[in-house]
């Protein structure tokens, strides 16, 4: 999705599996998947801490389960919890649209993208949902909301919240941290790898 932007500076993308991989990047996406077998692969190849101190200094996208990681807190965890990398002052629930089988996809009207008026088809599989916006101390960045899930399509339990509930936020940023909690890239639209290395990674490279 990244290989296929064009912007008038270079952009070189590395997967990153190893310590000197993540130590070539100026951002990083942190993908979906499962995020507890993510921390724990992180851990046995001595990326946790390194990428810890990543998250603390550089932009970072998070997608569901990359989104998991980057919260302060989260529920729902298996037992024993779970070890996050931090940097959005959030409580994300694990898993909180229900099962596999409860997997959706819903068109979502997202401000701050390129042509605003073309709504962005958000894959939910398994996804988190956003239970508390909880920035800590006044120095935090403010969170600011990038897409909500609007009510009418919320699933049935959902179905009663209100629409500034933090359960609808499906999209939020703060600061250099930037999280989704469905997949932009199993579309074909890069409208939010766009908006991300506009917004979070160019502004600060030198
Ligand atoms: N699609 C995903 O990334 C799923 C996330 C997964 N349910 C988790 O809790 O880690």
């Amino acid at each position: 999705m990244l290989q296929k932007l064009s912007f008038k500076r270079k952009l070189t993308v590395v997967l990153v599996r190893t310590v000197e991989e993540l130590n070539l990047c100026d951002a990083l996406i942190i993908p979906g998947g499962e995020s507890t077998t993510i921390a724990v692969l992180a851990r046995v190849s001595g990326l946790l801490e390194p990428l810890r101190q990543f998250v603390k200094q550089k932009p970072v996208w998070g997608t569901c389960a990359g989104a998991i990681l980057l919260s302060e807190a989260a529920e729902g965890c298996k037992k024993g919890g779970q070890e996050l990398l931090g940097g959005i002052s959030i409580t994300i629930g694990r898993n909180g649209w229900g099962s596999q089988v409860e997997s959706f996809e819903a068109d979502l009207a997202v401000e701050g993208l390129q042509h605003p008026e073309q709504s962005f088809t958000g894959i939910f599989i398994r996804a988190p949902v956003v239970l508390k916006l909880s920035p800590s101390s006044s120095d935090d960045a403010p969170i600011q909301v990038i897409a909500r899930l609007p009510t009418d399509l919320l699933p049935q339990a959902l179905a009663s919240l209100d629409e500034s509930d933090p359960k609808t936020i499906v999209a939020l940023r703060q600061g250099l941290h930037f999280l989704t909690t469905f997949h932009p890239e199993l579309t074909q639209d890069n409208r939010f790898h766009e908006y991300f290395v506009r917004e979070c990674v160019f502004p600060r490279a030198v």
